[in-house]
């Protein structure tokens, strides 16, 4: 008999969705895994398995423009129990499968954990907006942000089976948030690892013009919550995006912080502006970077043969951990993951540099910033695609990360925000 932790908790949208991909189907009586997620993804657009076909899968989609509907009050109203999805990663179970999860210190590889989450969201926001009447999905659905991912345990076993669970919980007119969580078999039950909020946008089939989703209704007090909690944090990332420090002068609060960092710098035998000293247990801000680059390769193609988010959010985190390593001199445990912006598609065949900064530090605490651009050779022109922000924490205390310029002291200030906002004082 199959124990209880593989029954899948029959919506109607795992229905939905197992009739949406016949051919992907799981088994009957147990839940989905990954595998199972990213064939329905590709059943539901029509994506090419070879990159030969992408042109001609791709092509194809173009006729779906006409299935796309004309207003939201065209499409039904639908609850939160029709996106719920829950898929199992079976890594206690299925030793082959550990292989591609586990760091060289038998830990579980976060960044993978990054793809899962992405495929999952993509899924649930395919079940919320499903059409029975159609055969594919004319939506390109997209990951926009990834709002917060709040770490519930640090460690992550890997031979312990995972469980991923989640459904849209607000939608705007072409966006949709969805909040998943991810819990862990040990000691005869699942115990919470994480939770997180991606923000997921609706495309046209050519993944061109925006495109209208399913209006949501909420059943109950608690649904009612979730659906104001969505909203407060569309009004909130509206509000951040305004008092961003790439667009407006830092609060007074902020400036008296960089000004103090300054004189504390400042050379107290030659008295001058230019000559600058670090303090003591701290690094200059210059020092600690770490960059790299990934060609990127049709095998990292998403299901609109672009670069698949998940990939980019694994790559940056990857390098981000590492550089926190370098600096607090141990391995750090991720604490959060919030605002990552996905600002302009990755094409097949760029070059994709990553840099990461470590921007903020306090006690235990590394914030670390990374950013990703195209860049052209031919041309020479960088194009930012991505912003990524991740808090670390160090077993023991880390050295104090120093400004020197102006730039860098409102990297510095942005990391602060952050981490207040994902830490709590
Ligand atoms: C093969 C197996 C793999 C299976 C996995 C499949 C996974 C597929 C998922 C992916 O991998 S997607 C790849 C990673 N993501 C991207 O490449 C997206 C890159 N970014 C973009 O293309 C644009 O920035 C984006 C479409 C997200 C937004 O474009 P615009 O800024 O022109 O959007 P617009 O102004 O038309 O606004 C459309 C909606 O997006 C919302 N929006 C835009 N940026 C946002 C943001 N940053 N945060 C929250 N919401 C945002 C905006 O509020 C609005 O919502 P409402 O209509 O509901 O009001």
């Amino acid at each position: 008999m199959l124990s209880p932790r593989f029954l899948l908790l029959r919506s109607a949208v795992s229905l939905s969705c197992r009739s949406f991909c016949s051919g992907g189907a799981s088994k009957p009586g147990r839940a989905p895994d990954m595998i199972e997620v990213r064939n329905r993804l590709r059943e539901i657009v029509g994506a090419s398995t070879n990159w030969s076909d992408h042109q001609q899968a791709m092509a194809d989609r173009v006729s779906l423009s006409s299935m796309l509907a004309k207003s939201q009050q065209d499409l039904p109203a639908r609850r939160m129990k029709d996106s719920y999805l829950e898929v199992h990663l079976p890594l206690g179970s299925e030793p082959q499968l550990r292989e591609k999860y586990l760091t060289f210190h038998n830990t579980v590889r976060f960044g993978r954990i990054l793809e899962d989450l992405d495929s999952l969201a993509v899924l649930i926001s395919y079940s919320h907006t499903y059409n029975s009447a159609l055969k594919r999905s004319p939506l390109s659905i997209v990951t926009a942000l990834v709002d917060k991912i709040d770490m519930r345990h640090h460690v992550i076993y890997p031979d312990c089976d995972i469980k991923f669970s989640g459904r849209v919980t607000w939608v705007g007119r072409t966006s949709i948030e969805a909040k998943m969580h991810m819990s862990q078999y040990r000691d005869g039950a699942y115990a919470p690892v994480l939770d997180a909020t991606f923000v997921m946008v609706a495309r046209d089939p050519e993944n061109k013009r925006a495109a209208f989703v399913n209006p949501l209704k909420a059943d109950g007090p608690e649904e009612e919550k979730l659906l104001q909690e969505g909203e407060a944090n569309k009004s909130r990332r509206v509000e951040l995006s305004t008092a961003s420090l790439l667009k407006v002068a830092p609060t007074d609060d902020e400036r008296k912080i960089i000004h103090s960092l300054f004189l504390n710098t400042l050379d107290t035998n030659t008295v001058s502006f230019r000559s600058r000293v670090l303090p003591p247990n701290s690094v200059w801000m210059e020092d600690a970077k770490l960059k790299g680059l990934e060609i990127c390769h049709p095998q990292e193609r998403n299901i609109f043969n672009r670069i698949f988010g998940g990939f980019l959010m694994r790559k940056a985190y990857e390098l981000g951990w590492a550089n926190a390593c370098s600096y607090g001199g141990c391995r750090p445990n991720l604490v959060a993951v919030d605002d990552i912006l996905f600002q302009k598609p990755v094409e097949i065949g760029s070059l994709l540099l990553l840099s990461s900064q470590v921007c903020y530090t306090q006690g235990k605490y590394i914030q670390v910033r990374v950013h990703s651009e195209v860049f052209d050779p031919l041309t020479r022109q960088h194009n930012t695609t991505n912003v990524f922000h991740y808090t670390f924490i160090s077993d023991r205390d880390v050295p104090n990360i120093i400004p020197k310029t102006y730039g860098e002291s409102m990297l510095y200030l942005d990391g602060k925000r952050h981490f207040n906002q994902t830490v709590e004082p």
